[in-house]
């Protein structure tokens, strides 16, 4: 459900009324272990989520409304460091749920039912703070052109699939890690998250799947997932050396 935010809340009128994205940002942090949810932890001494809301808010990408999905209990959390950081960028704020597929659909309730046909949402991890521009770009454009779009990498590991004895090896060469932008058609969207939630949705292409063919986008190995410790360390290093 969408909650009041008076300043922040209006999508901005002058932008393409095509391009929306949700962030989600409703989870807990759970394997980082730390004293807040891993969104708020800071970065270059500004919050994760903000980082990843300021790429979003590029003007050139043309996005016509920002989504940040939140933990109920972060909502206040969230008013106090928009004020502390002076943060200007237009975002509508949404309350989560229990699971990441919750968050998103949480997130779609929020953008306009009558949204123009060819309307497109990315859906973005709001710890994944590093996302290029080209990247965000990119998967909007395959969207645009397929209907589902989304961001994945090569492994660079050799990789295995554990077996009732053992193990066997998989072939990398036709495997791929999936990143977030994930970009969809917005009514395909919506028509997928009106389906029942399933345990395998780990992201919003595995609930896309049934209803149409996800097209991979070329990621970037610098658009980490900020999970667990070590992974902060290197946002750090990787924002330090892009000056
Ligand atoms: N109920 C949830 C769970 C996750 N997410 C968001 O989905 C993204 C990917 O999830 P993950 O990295 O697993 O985040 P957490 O659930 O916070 O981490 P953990 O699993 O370690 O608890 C994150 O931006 C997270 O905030 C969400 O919006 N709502
Ligand atoms: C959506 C995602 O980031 C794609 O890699 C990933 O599936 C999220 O997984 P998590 O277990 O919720 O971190």
């Amino acid at each position: 459900m969408p909650v009041p935010t008076p300043a922040i809340s209006s999508p901005t009128p002058l932008l393409a009324p095509h391009r929306y994205a949700i962030l989600v940002a409703g989870g807990s942090g759970l394997r980082m272990g730390a004293d807040r949810p891993k969104q708020f932890l800071l970065l270059q001494g500004e919050p994760v989520l903000l980082h990843t809301l300021r790429r979003f808010a590029e003007p050139a990408l043309g996005i016509a409304q920002v989504v940040v999905v939140l933990p109920f209990d972060q909502l206040d959390y969230w008013r106090q460091v928009i004020a502390q950081y002076q943060l200007t960028t237009p975002h509508t704020l949404v309350q989560g749920g229990a699971t990441r597929w919750a968050s998103v659909k949480a997130g779609l309730a929020a953008l306009p039912p009558d949204a123009a046909s060819g309307a497109l949402v990315a859906v973005h991890d709001g710890v994944r703070p590093l996302v290029p521009h080209a990247v965000i770009e990119a998967t909007y454009q395959a969207a645009a052109a397929h209907g589902a779009a989304c961001a994945a990498v090569p492994p660079k590991d050799s990789v295995r699939m554990l077996a009732a004895a053992g193990s066997a090896p998989l072939d990398r060469r036709r495997l791929r890690l999936m990143q977030t932008p994930q970009t969809f058609d917005l009514a395909l969207l919506r028509r997928a998250y009106r389906l029942p939630e399933l345990p395998t949705f780990t992201d919003d292409a595995s609930v896309v799947d049934d209803l149409h063919p996800v097209q991979l986008v070329e990621g970037d190995y610098r658009n980490l997932k900020i999970t667990t410790p070590e992974d902060l360390l290197l946002a750090e290093a990787l924002l330090a050396a892009a000056g």
